[in-house]
C-alpha cells in the first residue's frame, strides 16, 4: 500500500504533458499492477474478485444491485420495490448483509438486493465494502443509489471505488484486440489515430506485465487505463443508473437541474414517488427481451415469456436459453412478430429475434 501511496503522490504531482505521457502511462500500470498484488494478497482478486460476494442465490431473470453510502435510503427502496422488508434507519450500517427481494415487471422476474453502505476505501477492504462489491459484479444492473442533499461528488467517490474493484459503469469493452504470442516481439497496429497509446507506450506497458511478445490491434482511439483493463483482464462492465434519492427534501430549481444529467433518475423511496420511471429505466438498462412460446394449435403462453439478455439473441440463444439439449433437436422455428416480414415466417436458428416475439419450434422426427 505505501508503494501504491508513493506511486499515486509521484502520478499527481507530475505535469500533464506531451512530455511525461510515457512516464505517466508507465505509473499508471505499475499502480494497476500492484493493486491487483495487494488485493490478492487480501485473499482473491482484487481487479475483480468474484466468488468474495454474499452468499445469496441468484433467482429470477435479472439481478439489480442497490450500492450507495450508508443512510441514502436502500433498505427503504428495497421495501417500497419489492414488499421484502429490509430494516430502515437513520443511523448508518443498518443493513449488514445482502437482503434479496423480488418484483415482476413486464412478465419478467427481477431480483433486487439490498446491499450494505459502503465508504471510501471500500475496495481496499474497509467495512464490508469488498463483500459488497464482490455481490456487485454479479448483478446486471447496478443502481448507486444516492442522497439528493449530498454533494455531487458522492458519485464520484462509490465509482472510484467500484472501478477499484474491476467494475465498469456504463462503458462498453474497449475496441481492441491482445493477443500473446510465444514470440516475434509487438506487433502494433492502430486503425484509428490514438491519443494515448503509440507503439513505445504499449511496449513499456506490456514489459511492466512481462509480455514480450504480442499483436495489439487498436479499432477505436484506446485509452491508456483501457489498455491496462484488457491486459489485467477480469473487469465487468455494467449499466448503472445514479437513484437520486429523497427528492422530497429538494426545491423545484433544484431538481430540474438534477435531472438533466444523463443515467438519473429522481426517486423519493419513503413516499414512493417516480418509482414507475426508475422501473421503466431499470427494464431500459437490463437490456431483455421478451419471447412468448407457443405451442403448436394453441395460444401464445403472454404470462411467462422467456427473457433473454444479449442485444440480439437469436433463435439458437433462445433454445439454449429453454434447455441445452434443444438445438440438436431444432428442424426450424415459426416466428411472428416484429423481427420477420411474414407472420409466420419459418426461420432458422441465426434469425435474430425482438421484444415480443412469438416462437414456435419445430423439432426434427
Ligand atoms: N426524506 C426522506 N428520507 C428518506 C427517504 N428514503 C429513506 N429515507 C430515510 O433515510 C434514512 C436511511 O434509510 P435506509 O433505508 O435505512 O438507508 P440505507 O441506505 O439502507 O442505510 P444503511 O443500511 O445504513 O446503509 C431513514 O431514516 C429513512 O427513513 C426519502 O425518500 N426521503
Ligand atoms: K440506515
Ligand atoms: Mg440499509
Amino acid at each position: 500500500m505505501a508503494k501504491i501511496n508513493e506511486l499515486e503522490a509521484e502520478y499527481n504531482r507530475t505535469q500533464k504533458n506531451k512530455a511525461t505521457m510515457k512516464h505517466l502511462c508507465l505509473l499508471k500500470a505499475k499502480i494497476a499492477k500492484l493493486r491487483r498484488e495487494v488485493l490478492d494478497g487480501g485473499k482473491s482478486g482484487g481487479g475483480g474478485g468474484a466468488g468474495e460476494g454474499f452468499d445469496v442465490n441468484k433467482s429470477g431473470d435479472t439481478r439489480v444491485g442497490l450500492v450507495g453510502f450508508p443512510s441514502v435510503g436502500k433498505s427503504t427502496l428495497l421495501t417500497k420495490l419489492t414488499g421484502t422488508f429490509s430494516e430502515a434507519a437513520s443511523y448508518e450500517f443498518t443493513t449488514l448483509t445482502a437482503i434479496p427481494g423480488t418484483l415482476t415487471y413486464r412478465g419478467a422476474k427481477i431480483q433486487v438486493l439490498d446491499l450494505p453502505g459502503i465508504i471510501e476505501g471500500a475496495k481496499d477492504g474497509k467495512g464490508r465494502g469488498r463483500q459488497v462489491m464482490g455481490t456487485a459484479r454479479t448483478c446486471n444492473v447496478i443502481l448507486m443509489v444516492l442522497d439528493a442533499m449530498k454533494p455531487a461528488t458522492h458519485k464520484k467517490l462509490i465509482e472510484h471505488e467500484l472501478e477499484g474493484f474491476g467494475i465498469r459503469l456504463n462503458k462498453k469493452p474497449p475496441n481492441m484486440v491482445l493477443r500473446k504470442k510465444e514470440k516475434g516481439g509487438l506487433n502494433f497496429q492502430a486503425m484509428v489515430e490514438q491519443s494515448e497509446l503509440d507503439y513505445d507506450t504499449v511496449f513499456q506497458i506490456l514489459k511492466e506485465y512481462k509480455i514480450h511478445n504480442a499483436d495489439v490491434t487498436l479499432r477505436e482511439d484506446v485509452s491508456v487505463d483501457a489498455l491496462i483493463d484488457v491486459i489485467e483482464g477480469n473487469r465487468v462492465y455494467i449499466p448503472c443508473l445514479y437513484v437520486l434519492n429523497k427528492i422530497d427534501q429538494l426545491t423545484i430549481e433544484e431538481l430540474t437541474i438534477i435531472d438533466q444529467l444523463p443515467h438519473n433518475v429522481l426517486i423519493s423511496a419513503h413516499h414512493g414517488w417516480n418509482l414507475d420511471e426508475l422501473l421503466e429505466k431499470v427494464w431500459e438498462y437490463c437490456n431483455m427481451i421478451r419471447i412468448y412460446t407457443k405451442p403448436k394449435g394453441r395460444l401464445p403462453d403472454y404470462d411467462a415469456p422467456v427473457i433473454l439478455h444479449s442485444e440480439n439473441p437469436s433463435i439458437e440463444d433462445f433454445c439454449n436459453r429453454l434447455h441445452k439439449s434443444i438445438l440438436k433437436e431444432l428442424k426450424y422455428a415459426n416466428v411472428w412478430g416484429l423481427s420477420v416480414k411474414h407472420q409466420p415466417q419459418k426461420v432458422g436458428k441465426e434469425h435474430l429475434l425482438m421484444d415480443e416475439d412469438i416462437v414456435q419450434l419445430v423439432k426434427r422426427i
